[in-house]
């Protein structure tokens, strides 16, 4: 049985982030609601992040790390790792267990046909971490005509081929946009935006700034509320916040609220 919102039935064409949390075994009705969608003729794109894989790198080679608004600062010794932990095992380990299923995918990252053409976010602030600039889409069209799953590592590339971190959600939302998907899924550990132990099933921009200033949104989620919000700007019409069941909270424009 499925648990899918309505406006999942009417999008043509959807990304969905799958976050670092969830990656370590993804459940079987995961891959059934996928395949699902699928059958639906919805054309579908994953990306994905890798911050406990990640972590777990850093550890072993004694870096400590930190963030800030989510971001992790990301040195010149950080960035190979980053790097090579994406690109070199949490992504083909994703597209392995999606092959295992009958699904059709492949990995790519930024460097791959100039898919995500980046700079610098702020240097001073953050080091080596990226901003997108330009999201090179006919590659990911091509495949996704083609019923192809492409699998994408939120690893950005500089003109210069300088590799930099950029934040899961963050490359989801700027693909998304680049793609014309009608909803971007934003997969998680939590079935949403939980606000005083209470799960939301609908909030808006408004709401989710108040929460941000107040506290009650914080570390991973910041990134991904504001790609969130910045994808209903620029006029995605569905964006949500969800666990592997594909279930959780739905951020909707203020106009569209009743
Ligand atoms: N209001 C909130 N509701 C739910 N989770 C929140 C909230 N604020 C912060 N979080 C944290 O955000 C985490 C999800 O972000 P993150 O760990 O970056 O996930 P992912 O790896 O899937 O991108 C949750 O596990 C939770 O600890
Ligand atoms: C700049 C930045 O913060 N990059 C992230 C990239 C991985 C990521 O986003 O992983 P999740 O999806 O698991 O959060 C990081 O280094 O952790």
């Amino acid at each position: 049985m499925t648990t899918f919102k309505s406006t999942h039935h009417t999008a043509r064409k959807m990304v969905i982030k799958l976050g670092g949390s969830t990656l370590e075994g993804l459940n079987e009705a995961f891959f059934r609601n996928f395949k699902a969608l699928q059958e639906q003729g919805i054309q579908l794109i994953i990306t994905h992040g890798g911050g406990p894989a990640i972590n777990r790198e850093l550890a072993a080679a004694g870096i400590e790390s930190h963030t800030v608004n989510g971001l992790r600062v990301t040195s010149k010794e950080m960035i190979g790792i980053v790097q090579s932990t994406l690109i070199g095992k949490v992504n083909p380990s994703l597209v392995h267990e999606l092959h295992s299923a009958n699904i059709s995918a492949i990995g790519l990252n930024g460097f791959d046909d100039g898919l995500l053409e980046s700079e610098f976010l702020n240097y001073e602030t953050y080091a080596y971490v990226g901003e997108v600039k330009h999201v090179n889409i006919n590659m990911l069209n091509t495949l996704t005509e083609a019923g192809i799953v492409p699998v994408v590592a939120c690893i950005g590339a500089t003109k210069d081929g300088q590799a930099l971190n950029i934040n899961g959600d963050t490359v989801a939302s700027e693909i998304a946009l680049a793609f014309g998907a009608d909803c971007l899924l934003l997969v998680t550990d939590v079935a949403g935006i939980r606000i005083k132990d209470e799960y939301q099933t609908e909030v808006t921009p408004r709401l989710i700034e108040q929460w941000i200033n107040d506290g009650h949104i914080y570390g991973g989620m910041i990134p991904k509320v504001q790609g969130a919000l910045n994808c209903l700007k620029a006029g995605i019409p569905s964006v949500q916040i969800v666990n592997e069941t594909l279930t959780g909270t739905t951020i909707l424009s203020e106009e569209l609220v009743k």
